[in-house]
């Protein structure tokens, strides 16, 4: 559909867009109020909507919404979850409110709403994020946003684990403006590469916006808004657990329900036929049949997902009066994305951390000797020998673990991350926290050195640098890097502390030249790079 058209809308209604591939879409509100995800359009302001987004412009009030270029899908729809979304959105203020009169009435000061957003792919989890995010802060609130969708993930780009407040209403074009993110690279887009791992930056980063918390009480009011991957079963399941556990979480919304907009579907095909004046032909309406049939199956299998996924939730968390579990509809606006397209959009986050969202950074090309920069891994490699592990135990590999690597061509296409630690041991540390006195609690496993297996006192133990904690065979068991383990039945409860170190960007290898050892890699700006530590893991990317 080109050249410029209008679309009048009536009030709590919206005009759902999916731009095409190749060229982005101009949009305009002409008269009335809109928003695009929670953010109000700018009157009279043409707005470029970048290739491949899909985008909802809804209104309460009544608007004119005018576009121009070519889009592939456009309609108007009448059924969409808003109030409910904007009903999570007024009790999130309430509470924001409360948090803020306790500080102030200096009563035992309440934290803010701390929200996570979970759901099965393609539920509409990123969109509502940037709604709450947004209002709240047209209420003047500075909330802090969380992005543990390594996936898809919004903040910088996809395979990491971050955090940035959120000062303004997310911008419809150019997303939330990364003045301090807090990121860790995680390396893969999947949590099954390392699960442990994922748990470790979730951890620290919960620790860390803890601190910020403390020292920060308007930040600690607004609270957080917490985005999650789309994998709820299994391990993506415990994971989310874990999230809710870590980050303190009392309020969590469950998307996915089934709320299959019949008219959404049956415009729809009337869009896919791309012509106004449609004359349905026995193809037509067979193919119609068929793609109904097929989004009531996936809108089913959804609803199956949510159900399970909430009464799961409800179960679990019923111990925790505190924790809300709150279940949403989905938008009926919302397409299901196949893996290919996922791999575009992954794409697409990557190309816009180095050329902007509507192409206007100018990322810089560089050559760097192999001598001059160093490459790791994070996990992989034994934790410990197997003869100094418990009878019947087998070494695993250490999700934490440093590994340096070789510089070849396989690290050609992938994205590496940029380190801000001096030292290699650095980019993850760990140290444990011994409690006072001793409790029941735990049966501890602790390592101690190979040559002295029978030196098991605490105060060697304190001297040992803390490896990382698993549970296996009902036992907790921690392994020492460099020293290797002991069983010792000691009972005592201890913290295991691992610092990470933030990541400052990211860099593509373009090109490897093993013979006169140089290394060609695209950084978002010039000059030499913050630190010649790097950080890899599955992250690939092909230009273009
Ligand atoms: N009301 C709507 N109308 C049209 N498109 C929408 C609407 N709401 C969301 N979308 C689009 O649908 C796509 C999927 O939505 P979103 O990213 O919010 O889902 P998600 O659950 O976070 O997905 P994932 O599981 O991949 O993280 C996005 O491109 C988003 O812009």
């Amino acid at each position: 559909m080109a050249s410029s058209r209008q679309f009048k809308l009536a009030k709590e209604s919206e005009l759902r867009v999916e731009v095409g591939p190749d060229m982005p879409l101009r949009i305009r509100l002409f008269s009335g109020t809109a928003e695009i995800f929670g953010t109000e359009l700018p009157p009279s302001n043409w707005l470029s909507i970048s290739p491949r987004s899909k985008i909802a412009v809804f209104t309460w009030n009544g608007a004119t919404i005018e576009l121009d270029g070519v889009s592939e899908v456009e309609y108007v729809a009448d059924e969409t979850p808003m109030v409910s979304y904007v009903n999570v959105h007024a009790i999130l203020d309430a509470r924001r409110a409360q948090a803020k009169a306790s500080h102030s009435n200096n009563v035992d000061s309440l934290q803010g709403p701390r929200v996570i957003v979970v759901g099965p792919t393609d539920s509409g989890k990123s969109s509502l994020c940037k709604m709450l995010l947004s209002w709240a802060c047209k209420q003047g609130w500075k909330p802090t946003y969380v992005d543990l969708d390594i996936g898809q993930g919004y903040i910088t780009i996809p395979g990491c684990i971050a955090a940035t407040p959120v000062e303004m209403p997310i911008d419809a074009v150019e997303g939330i403006p990364l003045e301090m993110p807090i990121v860790y690279f995680y390396g893969h887009t999947s949590p099954t590469a390392n699960g442990d791992l994922y748990k470790v930056f979730v951890k620290e980063l919960a620790r860390t916006l803890e601190r910020q918390f403390s020292g920060n009480a308007e930040a600690r009011a607004a609270g957080m808004v917490i985005n999650t991957m789309g994998w709820v079963e299994g391990l993506g399941y415990e994971l989310l657990l874990n999230a809710i556990d870590t980050f303190n979480c009392d309020v969590v919304l469950v998307l996915g329900q089934l709320n299959v907009d019949i008219t959404g579907l049956i415009d729809f095909q009337f869009l896919l036929c791309k012509s106004a004046s449609i004359h349905f032909c026995l193809a037509d309406i067979v193919l119609g049949t068929c793609q109904r049939a097929f989004a009531f199956l996936i809108g089913l299998l959804l609803y199956c997902l949510q159900e399970k996924l909430c009464s799961m939730l409800k179960e679990v968390l019923k111990t925790k009066p505190k924790v809300d579990v709150v279940k949403l509809h989905k938008s009926g606006g919302i397409v299901m994305r196949n893996q290919k397209v996922r791999q575009k959009a992954r794409s697409l986050k990557i190309r816009e951390y180095f050329y902007g969202p509507i192409n206007d950074l100018s990322p810089h090309s560089n050559i760097v000797n192999f001598s001059d920069i160093s490459v790791y891994r994070i996990g992989g490699g034994p934790q410990a020998p197997r003869s100094a592990l418990p009878i019947g135990a087998e070494p695993v590999a250490d999700p934490t673990r440093v590994v340096a690597i070789n510089i070849n061509r396989d690290l050609l296409h992938l994205v590496l991350a940029v380190s801000y630690a001096k030292e290699p041991d650095q980019i993850i540390s760990s140290y444990t926290n011994y409690p006072s006195s001793l409790s029941d609690e735990h049966v501890i496993v602790l390592s101690v050195d190979p040559q002295q297996q029978q030196d098991t006192s605490l105060p060697r133990l304190l001297e040992g640098r803390g490896g990382f904690i698993k549970d296996r065979m009902g036992v907790m068991v921690l392994a020492d890097l460099g020293v290797s383990i002991y069983a010792s039945k000691l009972a005592c409860a201890i913290d295991i502390f691992v610092h990470c170190s933030n990541v400052a960007g990211y860099i593509y290898v373009t090109d490897i030249d093993v013979v006169r050892k140089k290394i060609t890699y695209l950084a978002p700006c010039p000059g030499e790079l913050p630190s010649k530590l790097l950080i890899v893991g599955t992250l690939t990317w092909l230009e273009g």
